[in-house]
């Protein structure tokens, strides 16, 4: 059952998003040492690693024993602004001392692998599988953090695309993308899946519909982010217009 939290407006979100995850992220490392969170690009998204920065009680989290991965990337060179790891790596991983060798990232376009993006996918999918518990080709990401688009995209899963399609492979290469920039690299939806908990964060009035529609049962297909689930936990942040279309209680 996914739980719902409304805030007056996007900068109060990301903060409160921010200081869920530190409280999130300590409790897990004192319970079993270490933790894994699964980041996403957009102008939320990053808007929660920037107040993670600046949070009073960012160093709660032990960063070293943190495993990061991203749950899409723009499949362009790695110093390109569009990079989800560059804009997270500014607004927070270069500010706190994580260990580099837990930090995931997927391949840029100027990278081992070059311009194949198939080749790029299929690494971070031998990642995951690398980090997975045995039996699995995925590890069980603590956390898994994602934005959304207005017509219900999730990570780089666009409606009635061939990543929505997937149901065997962990991470897809993704083409003619509808959000600039058009080539990217993504988690599908049953690798989404394996997180404990995801956590939809979003703000405006243009992903109101979207959010309404994947709360009232829409179908993945049709509305990827409806298909975002956690295994324990599915927790909408939202802003006041982002809730909108949402029934009122
Ligand atoms: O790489 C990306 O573009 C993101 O992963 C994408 O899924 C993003 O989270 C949504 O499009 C929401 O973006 P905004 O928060 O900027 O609306």
């Amino acid at each position: 059952m996914a739980e719902v939290v409304v805030y007056s407006g996007g900068e109060l979100l990301a903060a409160a998003a921010a200081a869920r995850l530190v409280t999130r992220l300590a409790d897990l490392q004192a319970a079993k040492g270490s933790a894994s969170l699964v980041l996403t690009g957009g102008g939320t998204g990053i808007a929660v690693l920037e107040q993670l920065r600046r949070s009073p009680a960012r160093d709660a989290v032990d960063w070293s024993r943190l495993d990061f991965y991203w749950g899409d990337e723009r499949f362009v060179p790695a110093d390109d602004d569009e990079r989800n790891e560059k804009q997270a790596r500014e607004a927070l991983l270069d500010h706190v001392p994580v260990d580099p060798k837990r930090v995931h990232a997927m391949a840029a376009s100027d990278g081992e692998f070059g311009d194949d993006v198939d080749a790029a996918a299929a690494a971070y999918a031998r990642v995951l599988a690398d980090n997975a518990p045995a039996g699995s080709d995925v590890p069980e990401f603590d956390i898994c953090l994602l934005g959304l688009g207005g017509e219900g995209h999730t990570a780089s899963v666009f409606p009635d695309s061939p990543a929505v399609h997937e149901t065997e492979r962990s991470v897809v290469a993704v083409r003619d993308c509808p959000k600039p920039p058009p080539t990217r690299v993504s988690l599908t939806l049953p690798a989404i899946r394996r997180a404990h908990d995801v956590w939809l964060m979003t703000t405006g009035e243009a992903k109101a519909e979207a959010v309404a529609l994947a709360l009232s049962g829409a179908s993945e297909v049709q509305v990827p982010v409806a298909g975002a689930r956690g295994q324990q936990r599915t927790l909408w942040l939202l802003d006041r217009t982002a809730a909108g279309k949402l029934p009122t209680t």
